[in-house]
């Protein structure tokens, strides 16, 4: 379903955006105005997710926003005959121009893994690089659904909360951590294992955005096959390790970028159909949540016309999957509650 929505947004652009009709349930034309704002579009995921979002139809005005870099990329992606305006903006002085009237900021800015860190080695610098964007975000588009792809997630996302409670904006329905390559990885090597069409694949991933805290439930995947307890217990280790699988493999030249760059994509496309009414978009993000005691959790959610319109459980776990969780929650907590403290501090 994902590589199919890729392909017909790409499709559907090579018309110059007369075509998103029929799938999306409007008129030709009548797609409502939307605007993204990408926070760190002039970087490794930044780049090829402008490109993704300047090839999707529902966008009709893409703003560009880096402390550097953006004049270029986006006179770049501007050439590209779809439908939306791009505009780039560069420094802090143009940041609120870059947030006004954004319906959905993708925010993939700050500093990547090298061999050998954690994402939580990343919190120090990119946790201020978060905090500073969202003040921002609560000021000039207090509105927007937020996705945040900035690592680590487990932290980013209850920093981006304080912020908005301190503002007096927060929403828990427009505030979302991007966990959806953990989903991607996961439909991907359970395909490749289980030797079914990958297009086909559905599975959940909970928990949180890092190591053990990312936990795919393979037992609910689709189609079913029969694997054994060891091609599971590998298959979800590979899935948790899947990010310092890249950073290896990148030796030093940053993390997933292009991987990182379609699942934004795609998570920012089910955001814009929920926004524009298409009913039962559903999927995995880390938000506010009661499906467990952590006060954040990455789970099902069904998309709207607010933003998260219903967290869903977790379904039936086996036995396996339910270590798996109860393992997870004092890292998650943890990485939750620092950011909590970070926020509420400075
Ligand atoms: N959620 C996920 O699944 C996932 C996946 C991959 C990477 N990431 C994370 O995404 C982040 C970005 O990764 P990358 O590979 O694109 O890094 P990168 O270094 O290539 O790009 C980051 C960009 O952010 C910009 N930036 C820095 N400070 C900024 C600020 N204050 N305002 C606006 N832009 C700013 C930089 O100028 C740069 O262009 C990292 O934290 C990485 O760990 C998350
Ligand atoms: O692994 C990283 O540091 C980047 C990202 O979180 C990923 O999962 O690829």
């Amino acid at each position: 379903m994902r590589t199919s929505m890729l392909k017909s947004i790409v499709r559907r652009s090579s018309t110059a955006g007369a075509s998103y009709v029929s799938r999306r349930g409007f008129a030709s034309g009548s797609a409502p105005e939307r605007k993204v704002a990408v926070l760190g579009a002039a970087g490794g995921i930044g780049q090829p997710l402008s490109l993704l979002m300047k090839l999707n139809p529902l966008v009709s005005s893409l703003s560009l926003y880096d402390i550097a870099g953006t004049p270029g990329v986006a006179a770049d992606v501007s050439h590209i005959n779809t439908r939306s305006e791009v505009v780039g903006f560069a420094g802090e002085e143009q940041l609120g121009k870059a947030l006004e009237g954004a319906d959905i900021v993708i925010i993939p800015a700050g500093v990547p893994r090298k061999p050998g860190m954690t994402r939580d080695d990343l919190f120090n610098i990119n946790a201020g690089i978060v905090k500073s964007l969202c003040t921002a975000i609560a000021k000039y588009c207090p509105n927007a659904l937020v996705n945040m792809i900035s690592n680590p997630v487990n932290s980013t996302v209850p920093i981006a909360a304080e912020v908005f409670k301190k503002a007096g904006t927060y929403d828990a329905k427009k505030l979302f951590g991007v966990t959806m390559l953990d989903v991607v990885r996961a439909k991907t090597f359970y395909a490749g294992k289980a030797k079914v069409n990958v297009a086909e694949v559905n599975l959940p991933v909970v928990g949180g955005h890092a190591g053990i805290t990312i936990l795919p439930l393979f037992s609910q995947a689709t189609p079913k096959a029969n694997l054994s307890n060891e091609e599971i217990v590998a298959l979800t280790k590979r899935t948790q390790d899947g990010g310092t699988e890249v950073v290896e493999a990148k030796a030093g030249k940053g993390s997933a970028t292009l991987s990182m760059a379609y699942a934004g994509a795609i998570f920012a496309d089910a955001c814009l159909k929920g926004l524009n009414g298409v009913p039962d978009v559903v999927e995995c993000a880390f938000v506010q949540s009661n499906v467990t005691e952590l006060p954040f959790f990455a789970s099902k959610v069904r998309l709207g016309k607010n933003g998260v319109e219903e967290v869903l459980g977790l379904g039936p776990l086996n036995d396996y999957e339910k270590q798996g969780l109860e393992a997870l929650k004092p890292e998650l907590l943890s990485s939750i509650e620092k950011g909590i403290k970070l926020a509420k501090e400075n």
